[in-house]
């Protein structure tokens, strides 16, 4: 944080590793719970996102030894897509994208700073400031959080293959060598998983340029046997508070209802791009006639 006057109480948080700082001895859970309580939003858990319980790999049998089964923390990474807002920049002052927009380092925050404090600001490219609507501040009901530790922070202004480049493409690479990834985009409703995950025509998103990659190294015959083949599956997982998560399988002919477990989902074999994407758009249709009450929800990409 950049401001100086007056200082505002921020809560330090790491992602691995990760130790809150000796200034921020408020637990920063309850920190975050009266404005939620102000609103009635159903909070979102950024703090289980951002403290992941140890992960433990074991590698398959006739698995060759790979460099991410070595380290557990080196396994997990926590990337944060900061999603444009709609209005005019000139009027919109909730998400700054770098120093531009914050207060100068080493100047005093004059009121009219303070007011036009933007809600999430940029620190550096594993950091941000989460900073309290001033109402809240003054009224110590919240405090301004810093979180730190993340994998990359890709500011509003970063386009679709920005994301895929540093998160998706390294996945792809060591799925192309035989090994397996899980990559989970997080956040409330319309904060723009599917738009990363899926994008449009115009910018595609993770999955259409990891579909090309795969393909365009199998044509290249870069590192991959000829005789490999692929399939594909595709689901939604529903989570609700209080209820059983719910599995739907989105593949063309798979019925429509809920799965009990991933374990019994189809699976295609696609030849293609074409084919591919012809089947994801066809999820993509079928995902918006299920259910979606959901708060908090997520959409993944397993490479296997
Ligand atoms: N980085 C971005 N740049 C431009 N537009 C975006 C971006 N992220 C999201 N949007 C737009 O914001 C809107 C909501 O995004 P999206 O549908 O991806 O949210 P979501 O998290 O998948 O929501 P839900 O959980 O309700 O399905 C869409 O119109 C999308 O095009």
């Amino acid at each position: 944080m950049d401001l100086q006057s007056p200082r505002p109480v921020s809560t330090v948080r790491r992602n691995p590793p990760r130790k809150a700082k000796q200034a921020a001895s408020v637990d920063a859970r309850s920190s975050s719970k009266p404005s939620n309580a102000v609103t009635g939003i159903t909070r979102f858990p950024l703090d289980e996102i951002l403290e992941p319980e140890p992960l433990q790999t074991y590698p398959l049998p006739n698995q060759k030894p790979h460099k991410s089964n070595v380290g557990v923390s080196n396994n997990l990474k926590v990337f944060l897509r900061i999603r444009p807002l709609e209005c005019p920049v000139s009027q919109c002052s909730n998400v700054a994208g770098g120093e531009a927009r914050a207060p100068g380092r080493g100047r005093v925050a004059k009121e009219g700073d303070r007011k036009n404090m933007p809600c999430l600001v940029v620190n550096s490219s594993s950091s941000v400031t989460l900073n309290a609507p001033l109402s809240s501040l003054e009224s110590k009901r919240a405090k301004n959080e810093v979180y730190n530790g993340f994998s990359h922070v890709f500011p509003p202004e970063s386009i679709q293959e920005d994301i895929y480049d540093k998160v998706m493409q390294p996945l792809v690479m060591d799925f192309m060598e035989g090994h397996s990834s899980l990559l989970v985009a997080m956040g409330p409703t319309g904060s723009g998983k599917t738009y990363t995950m899926f994008g449009s025509p115009q910018q595609p998103g993770i999955v259409p340029l990891a579909l090309r990659q795969i393909f365009r190294q199998k044509a290249d015959n870069v590192n991959i046997q000829a005789s490999r083949t692929y399939y594909l599956s595709i689901f939604e997982i529903h989570s609700e508070r209080g209820k059983v998560e719910k599995i739907f399988d989105l593949l063309p002919e798979s019925m429509p209802h809920q799965q009990a477990s991933i374990s019994s989902l189809k699976e295609v074999k696609i030849s293609s791009v074409a084919d591919a994407e012809k089947i994801v758009a066809h999820g993509i249709f079928k995902r918006s006639t299920a259910p979606t009450n959901a708060n908090n929800q997520s959409r993944h990409v397993i490479l296997k």
